[in-house]
């Protein structure tokens, strides 16, 4: 698991690191000028031609500590200190005043000249508001040196991407590489930061571990090393009771594709049993392509005693990939949330249908705590919210956590980086994997399935973020076989497959 954090939180490790723990400023910007350094080393000769733009807080002051580092290996770079000097950080003055002593000339105004490397230290996480005048002039700048081919380093974060959102200030600097300073920050990952950062490496700066004292920073991500400790070990004694009994509520006369794809996913995905309630129109086709399930179709109204009967028999239900809004799935939706304590996913048709119905929304906020994962789009999840597209992409964290806590649901919401929030003020989840492609009919059906399969064994918020993960991770694994324009649903479906048998070969292994 990896910590992500905001710029406040970022300050307060900061102080943290250099009031409790006495570790001096100059000693965090040594480390951060160093990890730079470690990350362009490869590419530095004397010859190469470098230019570092500095701002006038701590992250210029990471710049001129770079310039130093460079000197040392007797390698010249042209620094541009941009900004007012009377007001320079006081760790950033010292840095200029090291220079000056060393006979290091610092510029007030970027020359004409060519470059191989533009190093970006105009702004960090200081970053407040707009960037405009000179330092959008040096933006500019920085990036016309990268459309020439020069190559563009971030320190910690290109100036004018929000550390905390992702969102560009003004403008922005357009890197090949960013190197975080101790954590990723949000806009590191957020789009449309993400875009600009390039590829980003995170370097450890000495700063303790600050967060262990039961403060948590706002977000965290898993890496592919973590699963091997989160998925649940199959016990070789177990039977298929043991993997779970899953009940698909899925797929209305149209719609089977829904059902077929969610229900395959889901036993690839390590369930022990599926028994699926469907339109009568889709019987032939389930049957025929996933004989493995158990069906119960319906001709007209549902008969609630069966369906009564398969709810009490699942150990978790997932409901509304392509149910429709009709008043069969408006019964089917009633009954699901009536009983009130079983784990459920509900996706797609079944968030609408209780976004439109008050006695579901009723319903569902009586539920068992914690019980139910819902998994919307932002069209899905703004509808459930009752706010707008831009109010909610202004700050999806915030309106996620609002919702789960009103609800006492988990949401996962799924967007090009999908969030998981728990109803418990826990830290939201930030996906990392996935890709494009994966923005394709039926992605979510899957998405569903590979949730319902794990919540049988798994708590439901890990249940519910290791889901989206290994769903990411599989349409990555999908793209780079099919492409990104080509790939289907059903190949980051098959994908899971592979992907857990590697995992499960991986444990074995490791025994
Ligand atoms: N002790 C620390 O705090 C450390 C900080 N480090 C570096 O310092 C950075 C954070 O430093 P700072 O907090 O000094 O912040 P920055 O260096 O990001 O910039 C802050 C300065 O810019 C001004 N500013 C903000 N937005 C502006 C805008 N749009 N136009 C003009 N001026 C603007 C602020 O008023 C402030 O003076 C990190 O990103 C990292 O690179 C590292 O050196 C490690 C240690
Ligand atoms: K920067």
């Amino acid at each position: 698991m990896e910590y992500i954090v905001t710029s406040k939180e970022m300050r307060e490790c900061d102080m943290t690191a250099i009031k409790d723990c006495g570790i001096p400023a100059m000693v965090l910007m040594e480390r951060a000028a160093l990890s730079v350094f470690s990350e362009i080393e490869a590419f530095l000769s004397e010859t190469i031609r470098i230019a570092i733009f500095a701002g006038c807080g701590n992250n210029g002051g990471d710049g001129l500590a770079l310039a130093r580092l460079l000197a040392e290996k007797g390698i010249h770079a042209d620094i541009f200190l941009i900004g007012n000097t009377e007001k320079l950080s006081m760790e950033c003055g010292s840095q200029l005043s090291i220079l000056k002593q060393l006979g290091i000339t610092v510029n007030s105004k970027s020359a004409k000249a060519e470059y191989d490397m533009v190093v970006d230290c105009l702004f960090g996480t200081g970053l407040t508001r707009e960037i405009t005048g000179i330092y959008e002039e040096a933006v500019r700048a920085i990036n016309c040196y990268g459309e020439k081919g020069s190559r563009v380093i971030a320190v910690d974060i290109p100036s004018g991407v929000c550390a905390d959102s992702g969102k560009i200030l003004g403008c922005a600097v357009k890197a090949e590489l960013t190197v975080a300073l101790q954590y990723g920050k949000a806009g590191h990952y957020l789009y449309p930061g993400k875009m600009l950062c390039g590829h980003t490496v995170v370097h450890n700066i000495g700063i303790p571990e600050s967060f262990k004292s039961g403060k948590e920073p706002s977000f965290f991500s898993y890496r592919e090393e973590d699963i091997h400790g989160i998925l649940p070990e199959r016990a070789a004694f177990g039977n298929k009771g043991t993997f779970g009994r899953i009940l698909l509520v899925a797929g209305s006369r149209d719609m089977a594709g829904a059902a077929l794809l969610c229900g395959k996913t889901i036993l690839r995905s390590g369930a022990g049993m599926l028994k699926i309630i469907t339109a009568a129109e889709n019987r032939d086709l389930i049957l025929r392509e996933l004989p493995e399930a158990m069906i119960y179709t319906y001709e007209g109204k549902p008969e609630e005693e069966k369906v009564r009967q398969s709810i009490a028999w699942a150990d978790v239900i997932v409901a509304g990939c392509g149910i429709s809004t009709d008043e069969n799935a408006e019964l089917l939706m009633e009954m699901i949330l009536e009983q009130g304590e079983k784990r459920a996913v509900i996706d797609a048709d079944g968030l609408n249908l209780i976004a439109r119905e008050g006695s579901l929304q009723e319903k569902l906020l009586k539920y068992q705590k914690g019980r139910v994962i819902l998994t919307p789009h932002p069209g899905e999840f703004i509808r459930l919210a009752g706010i707008s597209m831009n109010t909610y992409k202004e700050n999806p964290a915030f309106y996620l956590k609002k919702l789960a806590k009103e609800y006492g649901c988990v949401i996962a919401g799924k967007d090009a980086v999908t969030l998981v929030a728990s109803p418990d003020e826990r830290m939201v989840y930030l996906n990392r994997t996935g890709n494009d492609g994966m923005a394709t009919a039926g992605s979510g059906d899957v998405l569903a399935g590979v949730i319902g399969a794990l919540s049988a064994s798994l708590e439901y918020f890990q249940a519910a973020c290791c889901g989206v993960f290994l769903h990411g991770l599989a349409g990555d694994m999908a793209a780079e076989k099919q492409g990104k324009r080509g790939m289907l649903a059903s190949d980051i479906s098959a994908e899971l497959k592979e992907l857990l048998k590697e995992e499960t070969a991986e444990r074995e292994k490791r025994i």
